[in-house]
């Protein structure tokens, strides 16, 4: 079968090395050049002619062969394949080793239609041994060169260039400066949030410049870009800071100029940005890679946002607690951001802002498994058939009990209960109210050290007890029910029913005004056992037989 297809710009093309005919390169225009590096395949790698001119690629798969020649283009199709097209964000795991690195460089020369800008994390495991190292160092380390994780990270990437067949010098500077970052870290014996965020923010800039440095090797060209540098304005909240507006035209001023003076495949640092007072490094809350790519995605409109990562999509709970669960085809935006909200790992929790204001499409794909379809994050779905999507599990979590001593009139009460955890920086993930009592969970990710979370909890006891009794109860989990929160009767009967059976009390309950979201509370100790009983009741029953035996929905 012959299949024809008309490409302009600069452009990647991958063919059996076995279906290139030399009599056919030696007719091809002169601006053509041919690159036999890659051990499975051969790529050719195609800068446009001239503005005026094109290159056809013929490919005939019966007779194994690829004819390429010029020819003047059309302006649409110039219009089109001149523009990057969309991003892809490949995670840690992705990236995890030199091989990795081969086969995502692969990946992505496999999709020629497309000028995407990539987005890379930290190789592996390298953020989490840069904190532990960090810790060390602070904690009266008297030789920073003895600390195992910070040998784990030098010999991870030196060991990943040399295999990549790249110069050492592409990192060394980077790794000294590390290695002179932690010496002044075990002087100081603190680690302050800012250092942290510099610390960590080594491990994006190396695996960027790697894997732009391979790329150029094989003869695509690729450009660096580290965030911080290119417009990424955050707030100054070091370890969790918020995307600024003025990101957006920023970023796609510098890619976009970039890219059209000079066609590179743009590799950015994930995860990074530089607080708009201090012009430090920031960094954007652990997994932020997610939302480095969503906010390239809208703010140079692009087509589509990837997310290449070790499952395939979203599933209908955390594979480590439930290895049978099951990929998520389809999500709104409001759902995919209601379960990264509530604690699924898989999307960063503030990703799905970015795309959900400029409608741009998320496909969560694996990049262990390229055929699999993925998970596909819409604006809307179809949700006649929907019941539950996904269930997820958030860990120990703080719940509180505050019973109005009826000092206060009812509104004055919840007045004086929500300014407390206002004036204390404490944020609210779940609420249920009386005309009487609150009961509300409070949201982890915002207390930090141990330490603190006594300090806190015990500010905010002695503040609203001046108003209410109030018990408070740690070591709870939320268990959140993504769906279809429209047959939130059908759901609620199937949950209860398969709690009683396995005799766990639900301790608070409440439906978010979102309409996609239910939540339970119930003890750490029993939480993983109820997500397997529901997963098992809702996603290992056929979901037409729940209904009938139901009845239609309410
Ligand atoms: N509902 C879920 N769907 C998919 N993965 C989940 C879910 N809940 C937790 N996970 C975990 O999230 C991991 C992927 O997220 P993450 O490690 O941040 O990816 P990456 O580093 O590749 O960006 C999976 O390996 C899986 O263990
Ligand atoms: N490297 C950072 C940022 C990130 O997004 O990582 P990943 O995509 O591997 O979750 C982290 O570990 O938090």
């Amino acid at each position: 079968m012959e299949t024809s297809t008309h490409l302009y710009g600069i452009k990647t093309y991958c063919f059996p090395k076995s279906s290139l005919h030399s009599q056919y390169l030696c007719s091809k225009p002169r601006s053509f050049d041919f690159n036999p590096h890659t051990e499975s395949c051969t790529t050719l790698r195609i800068p446009s002619p001239s503005k005026k001119r094109g290159v056809r690629v013929v490919c005939d798969a019966r007779k194994n062969d690829v004819l390429v020649h010029s020819e003047p283009k059309s302006q649409n199709l110039q219009e089109s394949s001149h523009q990057l097209s969309c991003v892809m964000k490949f995670g840690g795991s992705s990236v995890a080793s030199a091989d990795r690195m081969k086969e995502i460089a692969e990946l992505i020369l496999s999709f020629p239609e497309e000028n995407p800008v990539i987005v890379l994390s930290a190789m592996g495991k390298t953020t989490n041994n840069l904190i532990v190292a960090g810790e060390k160092a602070a904690s009266c380390v008297s030789d920073v060169s003895e600390i195992n994780e910070l040998s784990f990270v030098k010999e991870l990437h030196y060991k990943t260039v040399n295999e990549l067949g790249l110069d050492k010098s592409l990192i060394t500077d980077h790794l000294e400066k590390l290695e002179r970052l932690l010496n002044s870290i075990a002087v100081l014996k603190e680690l302050t949030p800012r250092a942290r965020d510099y610390l960590v923010s080594f491990g994006e800039c190396m695996s960027t410049r790697i894997f732009s440095g391979y790329l150029n090797k094989i003869g695509v060209k690729s450009r660096q870009y580290d965030a911080f540098d290119i417009g990424f304005i955050t707030t100054d909240d070091f370890t969790n800071a918020d995307i600024l507006e003025a990101t957006y035209p920023a970023v796609a001023n510098k890619l976009h100029g970039d890219w059209n003076n000079d066609f590179a495949i743009p590799i950015v640092t994930g995860f990074l940005g530089k607080g708009w007072r201090t012009c430090a490094v920031t960094t954007l809350g652990r997994g932020g890679s997610d939302l480095t790519a969503t906010t390239i995605g809208k703010g140079l409109g692009l087509r589509e946002i990837q997310v290449w990562k070790d499952v395939d999509g979203v599933l209908t709970c955390d594979p480590n607690i439930y290895e049978g669960a099951k990929p998520v085809p389809h999500l709104t935006f409001d759902e995919a951001a209601e379960l990264a909200y509530f604690g699924a790992q898989v999307l960063h929790p503030q990703s799905m802002r970015p795309a959900r204001e400029g409608d741009i499409p998320v496909r969560v794909k694996n990049s262990y498994n390229r055929n699999a379809p993925g998970t596909l994050i819409t604006k809307s779905r179809d949700m006649s058939k929907a019941i539950l999507t996904s269930i997820v599990l958030k860990r120990n979590i703080t719940m509180l009990d505050i019973v109005s001593t009826r000092m206060l009139g009812q509104f004055g009460f919840l007045a004086k209960v929500f300014s407390t955890f206002e004036d204390l920086g404490i944020s609210v993930d779940v609420v249920a109210t009386s005309e009487v009592s609150i009961s509300l969970t409070l949201d982890p990710s915002k207390l930090w050290s141990r330490e603190l979370i006594q300090q806190e909890l015990d500010n905010v006891v002695e503040e609203l007890e001046k108003i209410a009794k109030v018990n408070l109860l740690q070591h709870r989990s939320i268990i959140s029910l993504i769906g279809n929160v429209q047959r939130s009767s059908l759901i609620l009967e199937k949950v209860f029913h398969v709690l009683r059976t396995n005799g766990v009390n639900v301790q608070m309950i409440s439906q978010g005004a979102s309409k996609v979201n239910i939540s339970l509370i119930v003890n750490d100790s029993e939480s993983e056992r109820c997500v397997r009983a529901l997963h098992s009741a809702f996603f290992e029953t056929d979901l037409a037989d729940l209904v009938n035996q139901n009845g239609s929905p309410p």
